[in-house]
């Protein structure tokens, strides 16, 4: 998926933007893959360059050289195509670190046997690669490529000097062995290290965004029910508010306390009064309709927004919950304990201010207490003059 910032200001990239899009990917994280890879392709360019200079200069054999030159090229290429096409993002590492190293030390390797006079040169290009891999990979595969390269180089210095003492004499080859591997594990710990930080930046980003979503959850939710807390269905009024300021649906609000909730709490506990509010949270976004909000307003009292639908009444919802509230079992600790709720309900009035409307849903509310309880009373705004 193309990172938000490329998309954001990709109307007005000039042409050099353009082509690094083209060559790059508008990919985020493809985006550095590639660029690494292009380095290393870059770095083949130069090999090939020195090995041309060698050629001419009689320095190195041209047969062995064009050959080493070929493999430069082809691992370039390959390597390109894969990051470039994506294919690599079938991969469990997609910046495929371990296998670019891994044949770029062969490679090394080979170009250690082929460059007679100046071999020892191509030690320099070891250390190079285990560099370039500390930045992807990981821990195992550091190691791996470690013992890898020692154990090649190993066997490439002794077969160097076994078939070709004059040039690769055996004294000196036992020096650089030995430099090759007491450099090469001091480059790979710190890599090793490198790889271990990444890995806890990478665990604590995640503890981050866990305790970010928590601390976002808790601002704007009712620990216990779950619900939106009064803050958050503030807001969520508002938007639906200014939705039907723009044509949308015409906004209806509940007010709705549990009936006789002391009793509930002093006869059963406040466990099974915590359960009780629960049970009612739960049946709440079971039967009202998906966009319907419920939050908790507080204590005991649940605030609902009903947006219109063309199928018409908003209690027939309310009505809904109500039955089922009084079918519903709330605690086992007291299995015939039913709760009932009063509600009272309102339209808004366009241009009306939130608090006018809550204070309206609450006299509603007051009328369904004094009146008996159990029901729902609608208190709509009277209709304005024609002109107002
Ligand atoms: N268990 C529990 N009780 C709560 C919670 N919040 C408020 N209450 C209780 O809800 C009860 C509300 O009591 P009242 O305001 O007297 O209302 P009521 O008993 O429901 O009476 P009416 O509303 O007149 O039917 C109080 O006992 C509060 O302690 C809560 O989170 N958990």
């Amino acid at each position: 998926m193309p990172h938000p910032i490329e998309h954001h200001t990709g109307a007005r990239r000039g042409l050099p933007a353009r082509f690094a899009s083209l060559v790059l990917t508008d990919d985020f994280r493809q985006r550095r893959r590639v660029a690494m890879v292009l380095m290393t392709v870059a770095m083949y360019a130069v090999c090939s360059a020195i090995l041309g200079y060698g050629v001419v200069f009689g320095i190195f054999d041209p047969a062995r050289a064009a050959v080493l030159g070929l493999l430069f090229a082809l691992t370039a290429i390959v390597f390109f195509v894969l990051i470039r096409g994506g294919y690599n993002l079938r991969f469990a590492e997609p910046s495929l670190a371990f296998p670019q190293a891994a044949v770029a030390q062969t490679l090394v390797a080979i170009s250690y046997a082929v460059t007679g006079p100046v071999h020892a040169a191509n030690l320099v290009f070891l250390a190079m690669v285990m560099c370039f891999g500390m930045f992807d990979m990981s821990t195992r595969n550091v190691r791996l490529l470690l013992v890898y390269t020692v154990c090649l180089m190993g066997a490439v210095m002794a077969w160097c000097a076994h078939t070709d003492p004059a040039t690769y004499p055996a004294r000196l080859e036992v020096i650089y062995f030995a430099m090759t591997a007491s450099a090469l594990p001091a480059i790979g710990s710190l890599s090793v290290q490198l790889s271990n930080m990444r890995g806890r930046l990478r665990s604590q980003k995640k503890e981050l965004e866990a305790a970010l979503e928590h601390i976002r959850k808790a601002a704007t939710h009712d620990e216990l029910t779950g619900l939106p807390n009064r803050r958050h269905a503030l807001a969520l009024m508002a938007e639906h508010i200014s939705r039907e300021a723009r044509g949308g649906p015409m906004v209806h609000v509940a007010l709705i306390d549990l009936d006789h909730f002391k009793n509930v709490n002093d006869t059963f506990g406040h466990r099974v009064g915590d359960e009780a509010l629960v049970c009612f949270a739960r049946q709440a976004r079971a039967h009202l309709r998906g966009d319907d909000i419920v939050a908790r307003w507080g204590g005991e009292e649940f605030l609902l927004v009903l947006p219109e639908t063309p199928h018409g009444d908003p209690n027939i919802g309310i009505e809904r919950l109500r039955g089922a509230l009084a079918a519903t079992r709330i605690s086992e600790a007291a299995p015939h304990l039913r709760i009932a709720f009063s509600s009272g309900i309102t339209r808004h009035v366009k241009g009306e201010g939130i608090d006018d409307m809550i204070e309206r849903a609450d006299r509603a509310l007051y009328t369904a207490k004094t009146s008996g309880r159990n029901r729902t009373v609608a208190l709509h705004p009277a209709p304005r003059p024609p002109g107002a």
